[in-house]
């Protein structure tokens, strides 16, 4: 057991997909995976692990905000050996592009949080996508024919903002979508020489306040975990072209 997960040694597979909702680890996990196991129900934190396509995969949920996925995906990687984690969530759409329900894979991660800052002294880091895992998600979008978009996300630590300012300023720059999570993830991942990726589902369009009816329903997330799970999966360490060297791993 680590100090937030109930889960024992080898309980937690070294593929690990992570919704910010319990619940929708829980959908997951039962919709998607066979002979599913729940491994921690601690401060109602669901995370299951079972198997897809005869390969093992856990589901943990993590909480919204930096903060919160910082403590699992620290737990997962450092006491039950997590190596490939896939953020599952769902983001406000800040380009007027981009439609409830498309996907959104972050190639890069723009921030007001000062995470980054406290570990690099000051100075500013890019948190950014595993490439493989990006290039896959991304094939694997094209061939459902999902409305995907690639690019730059605004993690932020605030859900109700004190000012639009910031919205706006990442919106002129062409930033896609707002979400809370993807700067600690990218950040831990590299930090531990592990592989990450964010998958996000446009919950909300932000420039005309529409809204998905099913923001909180779990059915609306099933492309995505589609996407997520097939990604995972897949033997991505040899990618297409031979000249491109992953440094990361
Ligand atoms: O749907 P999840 O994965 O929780 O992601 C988004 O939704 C929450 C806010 O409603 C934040 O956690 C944000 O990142
Ligand atoms: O983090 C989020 C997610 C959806 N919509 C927002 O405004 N923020």
């Amino acid at each position: 057991m680590s100090i937030h997960l109930g889960a024992k040694a080898g309980d937690v597979a070294e593929r690990v997909l992570l919704p910010g909702d319990p619940l929708r680890a829980k959908f997951v996990a039962e919709h998607f995976l066979e002979d599913v196991r729940c491994y921690n129900e601690v401060r109602g934190m669901y995370g299951f692990t079972g198997l897809y396509k005869g390969v093992p995969v856990s589901v943990q949920g993590t909480g919204m905000g930096n903060p919160s996925i910082s403590i699992y995906v620290t737990e997962l990687i450092q006491d039950y050996g997590a190596k490939k984690l896939i953020r599952i969530g769902t983001c406000g759409a800040m380009q007027k592009e981009l439609q409830i329900r498309d996907i959104v894979l972050a190639q890069a991660v723009s921030s007001d949080s000062n995470m980054t800052e406290k570990i690099f002294l000051g100075c500013n880091y890019a948190p950014s996508a595993d490439f493989g895992l990006l290039l896959k998600a991304y094939q694997e979008s094209v061939r459902r024919n999902a409305n995907v978009h690639v690019g730059n996300v605004y993690n932020s630590d605030e859900f109700y903002r004190e000012t639009l300012a910031r919205l706006h300023k990442f919106m002129e720059f062409g930033v896609l979508a707002v979400e809370m999570e993807s700067t600690a993830l990218y950040t831990l991942a590299a930090k531990y020489g592990v592989r990450a990726l964010s998958i996000l589902t446009v919950g909300s369009q932000l420039l005309t306040n529409e809204r998905s009816a099913h923001k909180d329903s779990e059915q609306s997330f099933n492309q995505m975990a589609e996407i997520a799970l097939e990604t995972i999966i897949a033997d991505e360490e040899g990618f297409e072209s031979e000249n491109i060297v992953n440094h990361f791993t």
